[in-house]
């Protein structure tokens, strides 16, 4: 029996969707018992060139031809963004609708909203495309591990900055130029700012904490820096120093309480999370049972994308008798307060420029001294006539210590510019 799908956007992870369908229609419908059809495709400009074929009557720039038709009971959402996305969705819940969605930005910030109103209407409301990509990270969050109190989360989670800091490792190549590259291959979001400043990755470590901490965590609750400041200097500092530069998504839950950033760090080549490179995301989980797990994959792209949405959709099709909802609200969570101020003690990498005379480098030692931070490894390179460039990777050291030393060196006359701050990942064996 055939069973109709609206399919929401159709550009990279929409077009995917449909090539997957198409790829595993057979085993579809043997796997669910019905024939899924997806019968039609709302897009912006139905003039536009796909990057699959389509029969001309199955597009449509009219929400209402889509969520308005009855016979259609399954919604596939891939426009992104929040409106008119959240608009839509509700609407195709509030019709008895299941819906599946990629968009983090989305859960991330209206997950409450979407998944109470799809649990009053006894519809199901699947997104795990919306973090990692191809990597089976939701379900496995809220179903195979759900018997474990889970401490730490720690991972690669845009797949845009990954393949840009790669890039930039590997080859040397420009900033701009790869961000291009990223977006010609269909891994940015529309806006990459949402890449490159590090929200993307926020807003999927607030759905991955509010899951695997059992909590209801905020895009607010997380410290967000990305990497517009990292330079081909950085990055050759990094490798003089044994290591790379990711953007690290974290976030840990101790005594109750939680932490979440989001920032480039400085990560030993010897650590398993320095060798995911290019498109790839890797998560790292530690449970009270399960003990130590890594999830990796590719994070972005048009088929490992979809490889997610067409899971979840064969979920749906299995279950649409049995609505069960995405897990992220439909029980009461325990609320844990967020201080980020419980962080643990790390190693810090700081690169600044100062004054190149007798006695300067002492005097940053010194300020670095009365705040108890002690350092582990310097490099001092002279850049031009009377300027140096100083590394320091410190011991571990508490971030309000680290502050207020540099604070202090900010004001310092001897020191012209605080370049780049960054934590240091210790080796696995360490
Ligand atoms: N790209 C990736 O690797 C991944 C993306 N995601 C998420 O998947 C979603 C889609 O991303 P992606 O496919 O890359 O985005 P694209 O920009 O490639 O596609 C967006 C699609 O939505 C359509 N669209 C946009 N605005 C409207 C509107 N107002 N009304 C109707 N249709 C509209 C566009 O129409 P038209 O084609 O006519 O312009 C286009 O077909 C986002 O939420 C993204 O965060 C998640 C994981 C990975
Ligand atoms: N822009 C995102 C796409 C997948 O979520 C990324 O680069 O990871
Ligand atoms: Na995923």
């Amino acid at each position: 029996m055939e069973q109709r799908i609206g399919l929401l956007g159709c550009g990279t992870v929409g077009g995917g969707v449909i090539e997957l369908m198409r790829r595993r229609k057979q085993r579809l419908q043997s796997l669910t018992g019905w024939e899924p059809i997806i019968a039609r495709v709302l897009v912006r400009d139905v003039h536009k060139e796909r990057s699959v074929s389509l029969a001309e009557d199955m597009l449509t720039n009219d929400p209402d031809v889509v969520l308005g038709d009855a016979s259609i009971r399954i919604i596939i959402e891939t426009i992104g963004g929040i409106e008119p996305a959240r608009t839509f969705i509700l609407e195709a819940i509030a019709r008895g609708k299941h819906v599946i969605t990629a968009n983090k930005d989305l859960i991330a910030l209206c997950g409450e909203e979407i998944l109470e109103a799809a649990d009053a209407a006894g519809v199901t409301v699947l997104y795990e495309a919306a973090v990692g990509g191809a990597i089976p990270l939701i379900r496995p969050l809220q179903e195979s591990l759900t018997a474990n109190a889970i401490s730490d989360l720690k991972g690669i989670v845009n797949g845009t900055t990954n393949y840009i800091l790669s890039k930039m490792t590997e080859t040397g190549a420009d900033f701009d130029e790869v961000l291009k590259e990223a977006q010609d291959l269909g891994y940015a979001e529309s806006d990459p700012s949402s890449d490159v400043d590090g929200l993307d990755a926020a807003r999927k470590l607030t759905i991955l904490a509010s899951i695997a901490f059992y909590t209801r965590v905020s895009l607010s609750d997380v410290e967000v820096t990305g990497i517009r400041k990292i330079t081909a200097r950085d990055i050759a500092y990094a490798h003089e120093l044994g290591s790379v530069i990711k953007l690290l998504a974290v976030g840990t839950e101790r005594d109750g309480a939680l932490t979440l950033h989001v920032r480039p760090t400085l990560i030993p080549k010897s650590h398993p999370l320095a060798h995911v490179s290019g498109s790839y995301n890797a998560l790292f989980v530690r449970g009270d049972a399960a003990g130590d797990l890594m999830f990796f994959g590719r994070g972005a792209g048009a088929l490992p994308t979809a490889s997610a949405v067409v899971g979840d959709a064969i979920e749906v099709l299995k279950t649409m008798r049995q609505p069960q909802n995405g897990g992220y609200a439909p029980h009461p969570r325990p609320h844990k307060p967020v201080d980020q101020e419980r962080a643990e003690s790390a190693s810090h990498y700081i690169r600044l420029s100062a004054n190149d005379q007798p006695g300067v480098f002492a005097k940053i030692a010194g300020v670095f001294g009365d705040h108890g931070v002690s350092m582990e490894t310097v490099l001092q390179k002279r850049v031009a006539a009377h300027s140096a460039e100083i590394v320091i990777v410190t011991h571990d050291v508490h971030a309000r210590h680290l502050r207020a030393a540099l604070k202090q060196l900010e004001a310092h006359p001897d020191v012209t510019t605080i370049h780049c701050i960054m934590p240091v990942e210790r080796s696995v064996n360490a």
